[in-house]
């Protein structure tokens, strides 16, 4: 017998059932100005993404962006999308099938892998009524951004906390806060790095761009700048590039105030300017492409480029559907999942698992 009234009975003795759930940004449902519109509404209106007073920028948002950006941001939408949807949806929900797969192949068959979007659909909540609705007991959050800043990561468990608010019996919930460090997903970018070079020849520098925020996040506490120079730097460590060989910059400045600098597009044009013929930029902290990636760098940011005189830009892409970069979010997902009393069956494969990893616990 169950003892909550919105607890279906099935559910009685199905005590140990596990889920991990890949959250992203979320994009919208169409490449017009009205999905964009939607989409704009809600992922601006978070208060983790635009820190001013709430009055003022509801009159802007209302006012002006949600009047001005919605048809433009459509139309580079529209450059990108793919027959299956929005790149960041399509990359997203086949990371979550492989990982799925994956597990099922290192012993873990029973763990539910799924995927939610921060903002728009699938939503967290949705996702979460569903998961609980299975039967699930425990549920691993795994946002899909190495490195944790509060406008994205902690947005995230705003919104997990949300949906806790109303449900009165939630399953027990932990959160993988960042891995900008983590060795399989450093690893990943740089084999991606060498097989691109391979393949189409090595530029004269490597860009490495992340997603920008307000500078003033960084002089409020957040991580996040310092975890990008991290990243960036061992991925420049496992390509043996000397300090000469790359630069760190920061993309997809929006709004007036200083954002984290250098800028990606300004940085590009000053080395087209100084002679440097041929670039290779990468976007390590986007795990999948997305308009950040497809349109920004690698449409907008080469015009920039090459009319600014620079002669190749060749745009590394991010570790998607990859194996290598599958087996590290395995590896992130099954080390949080350690100490979680699973079912006996996938108890010995968790402990098999971190054995062959060389885990010392
Ligand atoms: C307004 C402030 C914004 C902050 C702060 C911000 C931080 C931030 N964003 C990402 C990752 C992504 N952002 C994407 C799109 C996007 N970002 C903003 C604004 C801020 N982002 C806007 C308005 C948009 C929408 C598109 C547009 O109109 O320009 C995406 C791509 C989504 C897609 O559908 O492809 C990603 C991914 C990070 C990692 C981050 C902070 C570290
Ligand atoms: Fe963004
Ligand atoms: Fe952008």
């Amino acid at each position: 017998m169950s003892h909550y009234a919105d607890e279906p009975a099935h559910r009685h003795g199905d005590t140990r059932r596990t889920a991990i759930v890949l959250v992203n940004l979320g994009t919208p449902d169409a490449p017009t100005a009205s999905a964009l519109r939607r989409y704009l509404k809600q992922f601006l209106w978070d208060p983790r993404v635009v820190e001013i007073p709430r009055a003022l920028w509801w009159l802007i948002l209302h006012g002006i962006i949600l009047n001005l950006r919605p048809a433009k941001s459509a139309a580079k939408y529209a450059k990108i999308w793919l027959k299956e949807g929005s790149p960041l949806r399509v990359h997203t929900e086949r990371q979550a099938k492989l990982l799925k797969g994956l597990l099922g192949q290192w012993g873990y068959p029973a763990i539910e892998v799924t995927w939610a979007m921060r903002y728009g659909e699938p939503s967290i909540g949705h996702t979460l009524d569903q998961l609980k609705r299975q039967g699930v007991e425990r549920v691993l959050i795994f946002p899909l951004y190495p490195q944790y800043a509060a406008s994205t990561t902690a947005s995230v468990m705003d919104d997990v906390a949300d949906w806790v608010k109303h449900i009165r019996n939630p399953p027990e919930l932990r959160f993988i806060k960042q891995y900008p460090d983590h060795p399989g997903y450093i690893a990943a970018l740089a084999a991606s790095v060498r097989e691109h070079w391979t393949m189409h020849g090595r530029g004269e520098r490597l860009v490495i761009s992340f997603h920008g925020l307000p500078r003033r996040s960084l002089l409020l506490g957040d991580p996040y700048f310092c975890l990008c120079q991290k990243t960036g730097r061992l991925l420049a460590e496992a390509l043996q590039l000397s300090t000469d060989d790359y630069l760190i910059t920061f993309q997809s400045r929006f709004g007036k105030a200083k954002w984290l600098e250098p800028y990606t597009q300004p940085t590009l044009e000053k080395l087209a300017r100084d002679n440097v013929a041929r670039v290779d930029v990468i976007c390590p902290g986007f795990v999948a492409d997305c308009l950040e990636t497809l349109e920004e760098i690698a449409l907008e940011c080469k015009t920039a480029y090459l009319s600014s005189g620079g002669k190749i830009f060749s745009y590394i892409p991010c570790m998607n559907e990859r194996a290598d970069w599958i087996a590290a979010l395995g590896d992130i997902a099954t080390t949080h999942l350690a100490g979680w009393p699973l079912s006996a069956e996938t108890e010995a494969a968790s402990s098999a698992r971190a054995k062959q990893l060389g885990a010392t616990n």
